[in-house]
């Protein structure tokens, strides 16, 4: 074996092992004020974590971090065993990573299956193609699984603006589930959904592939709750506990903070 195809292998089993996420002292301040400060955090492969915390709490800061939107103060990122404190977003993206955002970025003017074929495309190696695209058949086959995952398989031919606000919604889960994303930020997924649709996003939360872990911010505590193996509670920037759904939920001091603290 060559150096270079030992040093892959070497890093090929350690991301097989390394736990998902590593945060370790992040902390990010905006000017004077701490988002963040001195968070610890590991998240296994696999592991589907809710991070809850009243509004302020420094949730959203956190996904920044961790996609690279936002650059750390102080403090490593390790996503499956690789410190990518420094990596541009795409590189974490090419890695395994993904995210949905609080605002809606689909296309309201396309498909269903073209929104999902575009953004499959989007993280496959065509992407940089200077040859006029063309249809791919392995990646339209992919978006049709993805359609189907987030059950908008009868919808697949209706235009994004066309849907209903819950169905744009599922539609994102769906894009951001493009290229087989090994750990996926949600960020508040169930925002503005009716309880039919809520009950709908845990039934496709609940039903992703094992291995793919993910973390969700969200304020609907049922729904987090429901689809997460763990919780932790921010408060102020900080983290404020872990536990698991039932601990957190029975916790008096989380009810006292975070029931009573004006979360939206
Ligand atoms: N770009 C920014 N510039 C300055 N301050 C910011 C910025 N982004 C966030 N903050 C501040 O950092 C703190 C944490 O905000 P953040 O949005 O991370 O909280 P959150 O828990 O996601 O809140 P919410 O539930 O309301 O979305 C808040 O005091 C917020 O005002």
């Amino acid at each position: 074996m060559t150096a270079r195809a030992s040093t892959v292998a070497s890093r090929i089993s350690a991301t097989g092992t390394a736990n998902a996420l590593e945060l370790r002292g992040l902390t990010r301040m905006f000017g004077a004020l701490a988002a963040l400060t001195d968070i610890n955090l590991t998240v296994r492969p696999g592991e589907r974590r809710a991070v809850l915390g009243s509004n302020g709490a420094g949730k959203t800061t956190l996904f920044n971090c961790i996609t690279g939107d936002f650059p750390p103060t102080a403090g490593t990122i390790r996503l499956f065993g690789e410190d990518v404190t420094h990596f541009p977003p795409h590189e974490r993206i090419r890695r395994g990573l993904r995210r949905t955002y609080q605002i809606s970025l689909l296309f309201a003017g396309l498909s269903v299956r073209d929104n999902v074929y575009l953004a499959c495309r989007g993280v496959s190696r065509y992407r940089f193609s200077l040859l006029r695209p063309r249809r791919d058949d392995a990646l339209m086959a992919s978006a049709e699984g993805l359609i189907e995952a987030v059950h908008l398989s009868d919808a697949r031919e209706t235009l994004v603006g066309d849907l209903s606000y819950g169905q744009q919604r599922q539609l994102e889960v769906a894009l951001a589930l493009a290229g087989a994303p090994r750990f996926v930020l949600f960020d508040e997924p169930a925002a503005g959904l009716s309880p039919t649709e809520r009950r709908e996003l845990v039934e496709i939360l609940t039903n992703l592939p094992s291995h793919m872990g993910f973390i969700i911010i969200e304020h609907d505590m049922d729904v987090a709750l429901r689809v997460a193996e763990s919780v932790t509670m921010m408060h102020n920037g900080r983290i404020f506990k872990e536990g698991k759904p039932a601990e957190i939920e029975s916790d008096a001091e989380v009810q006292a903070l975070y029931l009573g603290g004006g979360h939206g």
